[in-house]
Parts: C-alpha cells; sequence; structure tokens
C-alpha cells in the first residue's frame, strides 16, 4: 500500500513544476521530498493527494489511481497541507470534531492513534486554533490529518516555522506512526531532517535529482570535503571562490566547505594562498560530506549522480 509515481509532469502557464518525475514509496516506508522553495514538492504533493490533475503519467497512491479512484484515495490519506490548514476559530476540540466527522468517524474511535500527538495539546483543547503557537499548530494539524486512520499520510513541510525541539519530538512521532503500518510521505526543505528518512528524493526545479537512502546519496559524494574557517568570513569565501583550483565553496555553519579540482589538492598549497590573502587564524580540517553537500553538488550537475572518483 504504498505509492507509484510514473512519469508525473505537470506545468502552470509556462513554469515546469514538475519534469517527468518518477519514483515508487514501498508500504510502511518513511520517505522524504528533499528539495528548496519552489522545486514542485507542493505541486506533488496536490497531484497525489487529488486535488491538481497531472499534465502526463500516471500515480496511484495504497492501490487506488489518482484519476479513476479520486474518492477512495480521499478516503483513505492523510494530507497535512504546508500552510496552516485548520479553522482558526474553531477550538482545538472543534478542529479535530470536524475532521472526525467529515471522514464519518469519531475521536472516540481513532484515539489510540492520534493520542501520543493529541495528550500534548489536550489541555489547550478550548483554545482557538489562531491562538496556538507553531507547534501546537502542527501537532492539531497531524492528529486532524490521522482522525481517520489514513493508510498514506501526507505531510508538506511541517517543520517549517517550528522550534528545534517541537521539530524533534514530531520526527519521533512519525518514527511511531511508521510502526502503525502507515506509508508517510514527507517534504522538508532541512536537510538535517532527510537523515532521518528510510529513502530520499532531492528535487529541484520540478526534477529528481537522485533517489537512495540519506546513508548511500552521501556515500556517494564525489569529493573530500575540508572544513574551513578564518577570521573573516565573508572575506575567506570570496578569497576562496577567487581560488583557481576551488571546485566549490559554500557557507556551513562556522565554517566554508570547500572541495579542490586537483587529485594531489595539498592543505599546505591552500593555507598559503589565504595567508597571502591576508586571511589569520586559518584552519582547514577534512571532513564528512552530509546530505546537504550532496544536495549541492547535484544541483550544481543536475545531469550526473555522483560518479566521480574521490579526490
Ligand atoms: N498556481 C500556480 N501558478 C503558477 N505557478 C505556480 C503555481 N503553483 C506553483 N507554481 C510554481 O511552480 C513551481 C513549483 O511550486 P511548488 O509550490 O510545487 O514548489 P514547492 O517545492 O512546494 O515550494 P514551496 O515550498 O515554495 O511551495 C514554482 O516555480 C512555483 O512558483
Amino acid at each position: 500500500m504504498g505509492i507509484t509515481v510514473s512519469n508525473i509532469s505537470k506545468s502552470y502557464k509556462g513554469v515546469k513544476a514538475l519534469q517527468d518525475i518518477s519514483f515508487e514509496v514501498k508500504p510502511n516506508e518513511l520517505f522524504g521530498l528533499i528539495g528548496p522553495d519552489g522545486a514542485g514538492k507542493t505541486t506533488l504533493f496536490r497531484i497525489l493527494t487529488t486535488l491538481l490533475i497531472a499534465d502526463k503519467g500516471q500515480a496511484s497512491v495504497a492501490g487506488f489511481d489518482v484519476l479513476k479512484d479520486f474518492k477512495d484515495i480521499r478516503k483513505h490519506v492523510g494530507y497535512m497541507p504546508g500552510r496552516f490548514s485548520l479553522y482558526q476559530d474553531l477550538t482545538v476540540e472543534e478542529n479535530l470534531e470536524f475532521f472526525a466527522t467529515i471522514f464519518g468517524t469519531t475521536i472516540e474511535e481513532n484515539y489510540d492513534l492520534i493520542k501520543d500527538i493529541y495528550v500534548q495539546i489536550e489541555p489547550f483543547k478550548d483554545r482557538r486554533a489562531g491562538k496556538l503557537s507553531g507547534g501546537m499548530k502542527q501537532k492539531l494539524a497531524l492528529s486532524c490529518a490521522l482522525i481517520h486512520k489514513p493508510k498514506v499520510l501526507f505531510l508538506d513541510e511541517p517543520t517549517t516555522g517550528v522550534d528545534p525541539v517541537s521539530r524533534k519530538e514530531f520526527w519521533d512521532m512519525l518514527k511511531r506512526l511508521q510502526q502503525k503500518n502507515i506509508t508517510i510521505l514527507v517534504s522538508t526543505p532541512y536537510m538535517d531532517e532527510a537523515a532521518l528518512c528510510d529513502r530520499i528524493a532531492l528535487i529541484q526545479d520540478g526534477q529528481i535529482l537522485q533517489i537512495d537512502t540519506p546513508e548511500a546519496i552521501v556515500k556517494q559524494y564525489p569529493k573530500t570535503i575540508y572544513n574551513v574557517s578564518a577570521n573573516n568570513m565573508y572575506q575567506l569565501i570570496n578569497s576562496l571562490k577567487d581560488y583557481q583550483y576551488q571546485h566549490s565553496v559554500y557557507p556551513f555553519g562556522e565554517f566554508v566547505h570547500y572541495t579542490d579540482v586537483r587529485n594531489d589538492f595539498k592543505i599546505n598549497d591552500l593555507k598559503m594562498y589565504l595567508e597571502a590573502e591576508k586571511l589569520l587564524n586559518i584552519k582547514i580540517e577534512k571532513t564528512q560530506a552530509t546530505i546537504e553537500d550532496s544536495f549541492m553538488e547535484l544541483a550544481k550537475y543536475p545531469n550526473r549522480t555522483c560518479k566521480l572518483s574521490k579526490t
């Protein structure tokens, strides 16, 4: 009871939002769509939840075709859209009751499934949804998306605008839901969340750059990455970008991630160059690739999967 997407394309007046997308989500899998704003994630969610019709291609969800069986899909999927979708003027409890009613069920009937999540907002059950914090809104939206016991759950950027503690709690909840036989497709622009999925698709400009487990994607990263730091971050980035042997340069927290085009790269050569650029306190150390590094590399060369030899 997973998801199958075959050659789906969708354009809006000349904007190619999705370009020949194909992938499968296995039953019970926690699958992540990882990509920046405008990559096409919401368009894909809307097609899979039958709210939008693709220009080309086929897709099925929980064994149902998105066109022919749209009514079945609506019964069997839960969808938490990116932007807050609840009724701001209804209370927490009224929102949940409303969603239960439209799916012909009651809060009591499926309480077990949402219990873990709902207990955290139950003390505020008489508060209007519009007056909840970001983390609480997100828990209520998830409870509403689950109240009819869906087979497949679609979560579009569920942690955007949510504090780090609530983000962590949210992902713990997803892991628990997965154990209750729910297939989950979740999108996020946060690369660190990608590592929490079973498999991910990296998506940009409506195209899939790579699909694999997070571990495999990182493993295929083709270069050796160096953490570089110095007294002046802005000048460091500019100097590294001007260096004739640079392959990639971008800020990564307190460091700059640097890769070099040469196979015989020596840390000392780069250090000498940066010293000549008048930078101080220069530190250069090898580091491990992350999903973000893989994404940046693939986004730079979208038609190439990471197959260069390691330098
Ligand atoms: N109704 C629309 N009319 C015209 N262009 C649209 C429409 N909806 C989306 N787009 C464009 O299609 C592309 C994909 O948008 P989509 O919302 O699917 O991406 P996304 O990855 O979900 O990003 P975001 O998080 O910003 O919503 C973007 O270039 C967007 O501007």
